[in-house]
């Protein structure tokens, strides 16, 4: 059976003037919202943060699905879980000294754990505690800024997630972040991603409405993948 796609805007490629508004979009049409926290470090970029996820915390009627792309993110687990966050998701780069230390702390405090993988990682870098996780993050472009091209190896590691997924019984969802978008959509479906990250290409460039935006990207998706 054909299983439904999830759909998870990035907020840092909204218009950040009209945030509540398009917010009131997608709660009835997204299935989580990405948020985007980097510390010019990790990544040179900075973005998002703690304080701006407990702002929109009182509009967001979907999962906040929190990317640490900082190289301490044991600092901001628990800012984030009071800020209201769902799910914190670290980079299994920065976690690999303190890995089950961190993901037994995220689901202490009552949120969903998930990592993300850079394009140059390997997935079996997270072998040992895979099953642990309720989501796994395969960045198809490296992290750091939108609107990058499409990293076409990441597709034999999303299928490499699916197989161990299926073969284990494992419950992580698949989730790619990076270039999602017409271009993509389909070689992602086939090798088994779940949840797709909109960006500015993928949602926020198709319509200046961002209803109608919404109403392209699933046609476009569906005209891919029958789905
Ligand atoms: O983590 C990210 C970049 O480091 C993001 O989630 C971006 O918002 C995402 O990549 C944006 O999507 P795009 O289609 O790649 O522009
Ligand atoms: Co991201």
């Amino acid at each position: 059976m054909s299983k439904k796609p999830m759909f998870s805007p990035s907020l840092m490629c909204m218009d950040l003037m009209d945030i509540k508004h398009q917010m009131e979009i997608l709660n009835s049409r997204a299935d989580f919202y990405h948020v985007d926290i980097m510390d010019g470090h990790f990544v040179k970029n900075i973005t998002l943060s703690p304080d701006f996820v407990k702002a929109v915390s009182s509009v967001a009627k979907l999962p906040l699905d929190c990317h640490l792309m900082v190289t301490t993110p044991d600092d901001f687990i628990e800012p984030l879980a009071k800020a209201g966050a769902g799910y914190i998701c670290p980079h299994a780069e920065t976690i690999n000294s303190d890995a089950f230390r961190m993901i037994y702390k995220i689901k202490s405090l009552g949120c969903k754990v998930g990592v993300v993988l850079n394009p140059a990682t390997p997935i079996e870098y997270i072998r040992q505690y895979i099953h642990l996780l309720d989501k796994i993050t395969i960045m198809s472009v490296d992290p750091g800024f939108a609107g990058q091209p499409f990293i076409r190896e990441m597709l034999g590691k999303i299928r490499q997630a699916k197989e161990w997924k299926e073969q284990n019984g494992y419950s992580y969802l698949i989730e790619v972040d990076g270039s999602c978008n017409e271009r993509t959509f389909k070689d992602l479906d086939e090798a088994g991603a779940e949840v797709f990250i909109l960006g500015s290409s993928g949602l926020f460039n198709l319509d200046p409405d961002l209803a109608a935006a919404w109403d392209k990207m699933k046609k476009i998706f569906h005209e891919q993948t029958g789905k």
